[in-house]
This record gives structure tokens, sequence and C-alpha cells, in this order.
């Protein structure tokens, strides 16, 4: 049977030492939706991210991803995370082919081997991500829309069926943004379950069926219309959005 909801966040707390990162967080994305999680810095949008993929435990609560826990269903492969720049070494001497490969190593066995149809799985995923004349560059030659994408096609190789991006648009401009956000709608018609972080409000009527407010806790979950309003802004973000715009241009100039 196929659950309802691919992910399904319980009361989740996570604390790293004095610091109280979730705060008894509930989250539902259903089957083959996309869900944007909207935070500010610090609000606990990796950390919802990592408790997902099972690289941080917490303190309270529980994950169920399609019914099963964190580890299992990463060991199944069906979770394609892709983390924020940040924390990729672009420096790491692999081509994009060979980090769009790794996406397979969950079904390359002992041998580690790659066959026909793991190499058939990454051409597709690189030409479904525009990058097939990069293929063979190392991963720090490409540019910051470039290797989005790469990561990104790494986790249509694996054929994840939930898959997880941090921060996707930061710094991309809008010709990868539009890229990105046809190629998600496609996955997730064809059943994948996308949750998206990001800090770009503008992006959320084209890309997302589902929007989460994340302070700490969930301020909102639901239709981007109504969870996206200056009260909810206001109550996640503690500052009229007007204002924090205007703030951050001010910062911006100075
Ligand atoms: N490994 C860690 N050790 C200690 N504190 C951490 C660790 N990782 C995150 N934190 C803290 O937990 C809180 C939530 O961080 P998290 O990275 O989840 O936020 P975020 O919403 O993803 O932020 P950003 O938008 O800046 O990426 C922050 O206060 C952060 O400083």
């Amino acid at each position: 049977m196929i659950a309802s909801h691919a992910i399904e966040v319980d009361d989740v707390t996570v604390r790293y030492g004095r610091i109280l990162a979730l705060d008894h967080a509930t989250v539902r994305v259903p089957t083959g939706r996309i869900c944007a999680l909207v935070g500010m810095n610090g609000s606990g949008k990796s950390t919802l991210f990592k408790t997902i993929v099972g690289t941080v435990s917490p303190t309270t609560g529980s994950v169920s991803l399609a019914g099963r826990s964190p580890a299992a269903a990463r060991k199944a492969g069906l979770v394609g995370y892709v983390p924020q720049s940040e924390d990729i070494d672009w420096s790491f001497p692999m081509s994009v082919r060979e980090v769009v490969m790794t996406g397979r190593y969950g079904r390359l066995g002992f041998t580690r081997r790659p066959k026909k149809a793991d190499h058939a799985a990454v051409d597709e995923a690189l030409a479904r991500v525009e990058l097939t004349e990069y293929a063979d560059r190392q991963i720090g030659q490409l540019s910051g829309g470039q290797r989005k994408r790469a990561f990104v096609a790494r986790g249509i190789a694996q054929e994840a069926s939930i898959l997880l991006l941090d921060e996707p648009f930061a710094g991309v401009d809008k010709r990868t943004e539009a890229t990105i956000t046809t190629l998600l709608r496609g996955l997730a018609d064809s059943g994948v379950t996308i949750l998206i972080s990001t800090h770009d409000l503008a992006v959320l009527p084209e890309l997302a069926d589902e929007a989460i407010l994340l302070m700490r806790r969930v301020v909102a979950q639901g239709d981007p219309t109504e969870v996206i309003t200056t009260e909810n802004l206001v109550r996640a973000f503690g500052l009229d959005p007007l204002e924090a715009s205007r703030e951050r241009r001010e910062e911006a100039s100075s």
C-alpha cells in the first residue's frame, strides 16, 4: 500500500547541546506533492532535513518515510538529498558524471561496478538537467546553478521517491530557477514527493503545492496562499516582510 503521506514528521524536537533547533515540529508531506519549507536563517530547516535523512537523531518524536524509518528508507534508496552548496567539498576530484553515478551506489551491489542500466540512468539524468556537455568536468569547475543541477541529477539517477533539496535556488539565475522548477514539477507528477527549503517567497506560487513556515516550531502548514500571510510571516520572521526586505536592501547597500 502507498502511504498517503510520504513524509511524516511527528512531534520532533532536536537539540544541539543547549541550542533548541526544532521544537515539537509536526510535518506531513503528501505523496507526489511539492512542499516548500520557509524560514529565516537558523529556523531549523537544515536540521529538519538532517532528521528526515537520519543523520541527526531527535530527542522527542519520530520520522516515518513511506512507512519506514529514516535508516530503512535510506538503505532502500528511497531518499535523495541535495545538500546546501556550503556542505559540499567542491575541490573533491570527481567529475559531474561520477557525482551523478553516486546516486546509483545503493543499487550497484557488492562489486560496485556500474552496469549498462546504471550508465543509461546517469546519461538520462544528465540530459534532463541539461548537463550532458559538462559530464566530464570536475564538479568545482561548474557554475553555481550547474552545481545545483548536478545534484538534482544525482537524485533523479537514484530514482528516489522522496527528494529533499536544501536551498536549490540560492545564487541561481531566473533561467536555472525555471529549469529546476519545471524538472521538479515533472518529477512530482510522476509520484516523487519533494521537500524544498527556500528563502525565496517569490518562487512559491509557481513551485509549491504546499508551504510550511518554520521558526523552530511549525508556524503554519498548508496551501501557500493561506500560509504566506502577513500575520504568519511576522510570526515566523519576527518582522513585517516589507520591513524585512527594506532592511535587507539597506544592509546590502551599506
Ligand atoms: N551541528 C550543530 N551544532 C550546534 N548548533 C547547530 C548545529 N547545526 C545547527 N545548529 C544551530 O541550530 C539552529 C538551526 O540551524 P539550521 O542549520 O537547522 O537552520 P536553517 O534554518 O537551515 O538555517 P539557514 O537558513 O541559515 O541554513 C541554529 O541556531 C544553528 O546555529
